[in-house]
């Protein structure tokens, strides 16, 4: 399976993100923020990143880019589409997801290997995760904190579009601790952790547990058994 992975202007994790695609078995397509053609890929990963050195808010000029009419038009037609951090950023920002990704409360850059409960299985991206499993992911980033408006948190938890939600202490000050979003159809997924940095063993996070450190592999490869189902 073919998996576009964009680049744009100021996108720092593309080569970690097509390196998780071939992980997981797929083969990468580098595609670039300012085409207008898909190149044939049947998923598609929004990489993060600084893009437009995070001006206006992160990913909001992103969002506007050329490719994204695609990218819109793609997640329209049932495309598993994946954002992460600054991918989600956009996603939100692009009106696929809902609502927005805003300063941390604290105002400062969060680094940490972030402990996760997987909230929804039947996605595109998490259908090998068991509803409830917990998994740790590195998280990063300055604009982390999801917000939105009391009805449309009350729309998003009742349609059950919450992915992964933050285990422990809240890192940023999300709404109810959200960590990632899917769509009612559950092609598009957004999250702020990176499982593209837990790929493999000896480089992703250490926890007792053995294998956290592949925890973000399984998304890559939920994928591939999403577009083959
Ligand atoms: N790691 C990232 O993608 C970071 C996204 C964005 N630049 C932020 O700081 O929130």
């Amino acid at each position: 399976m073919k998996v576009g992975v964009i680049t744009f202007p100021g996108t720092l994790d593309d080569r970690d993100a097509q390196r998780a695609v071939r992980l997981a078995g797929h083969e990468p397509v580098a595609l670039w923020h300012g085409e207008h053609d898909l190149h044939g890929v049947d998923a598609l990963v929004l990489p993060g990143g600084f893009s437009y050195g995070d001006y206006l808010r992160c990913g909001a000029i992103a969002a506007l880019s050329p490719i994204m009419t695609e990218v819109v038009d793609a997640a329209n037609r049932g495309m598993p589409v994946l954002g992460i951090c600054n991918g989600f950023q956009m996603l939100a920002e692009a009106h696929l997801l809902p609502g927005g990704l805003v300063r941390n409360e604290t105002g400062l850059f969060v680094r940490r290997d972030q402990r996760l409960r997987v909230e929804r299985t039947d996605t595109a991206w998490t259908n090998r995760f068991d509803e409830g499993q917990e998994i740790v992911i590195p998280l990063k980033n300055g604009e982390g904190r999801f917000v939105a408006t009391p009805e449309e948190v009350e729309r998003l938890e009742g349609e059950g579009l919450v992915a992964f939600r933050y285990l422990g202490e809240n890192p940023n000050g999300s709404i109810d601790d959200i960590a990632g979003l899917s769509n009612a159809a559950g092609n598009v997924v957004g999250l702020m952790p990176h499982p593209e940095h837990a790929v493999e063993l000896g480089f992703g996070p250490t926890t007792t547990r053995m294998k956290a450190g592949l925890d973000g592999l399984e998304i890559f490869k939920s994928a591939l058994e999403a577009v083959a189902a």
